[in-house]
């Protein structure tokens, strides 16, 4: 039997969609308004789940505030009210799209959890555009 833990966290950042290996005239086409060299920011709205078996002791698939702490310390501290692009060595070389991110967060907390455990993300970029995770 499996149920699934979930936590909700939130973030706040700048970003740019673009490649440094295209050049500028591409990067416009091809990501517009999201392009801008002055960056832009959204209000990113995540959902953690981790889903697995009840331990039969504590009643818990896992503790909550250890869920919470993992986020605190993996997500929201490196991300929030940072610019992905200049201030967080994951998105040096790679576009911080909603999808990279995503991946991003889902590697960072995978590496700290039980391999028992499935684990899937949920990033809204905004209140229409979100996406999820679960591993390859
Ligand atoms: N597949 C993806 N497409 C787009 C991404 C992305 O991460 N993955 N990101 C963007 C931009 O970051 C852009 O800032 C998104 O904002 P916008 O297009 O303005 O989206 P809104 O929901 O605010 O606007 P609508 O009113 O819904 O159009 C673009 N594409
Ligand atoms: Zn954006």
């Amino acid at each position: 039997m499996k149920v699934t833990v979930s936590r909700k966290a939130h973030f706040n950042a700048a970003h740019r969609l673009h490649r440094k290996d295209w050049t500028d005239e591409k990067n416009n086409a091809v990501f517009g308004k999201c392009n801008n060299a002055n960056f832009h920011g959204h209000n990113y709205e995540l959902t953690v789940s981790v889903s697995g078996a009840i331990d039969p002791e504590t009643g818990y698939v896992i503790d909550i505030k250890d869920l919470a702490d993992l986020i605190l310390e993996e997500v929201e501290k490196p991300f929030d009210h940072k610019n992905l692009n200049l201030d967080v060595p994951e998105f040096f070389d790679l576009n911080p799209t909603a999808e990279n991110i995503a991946v991003v967060i889902w590697n960072k907390i995978r590496k700290k959890i039980d391999m028992a455990l499935d684990l899937e993300v949920i990033l809204y970029e905004t209140p229409r555009n979100f996406v999820s995770y679960r591993g390859a």
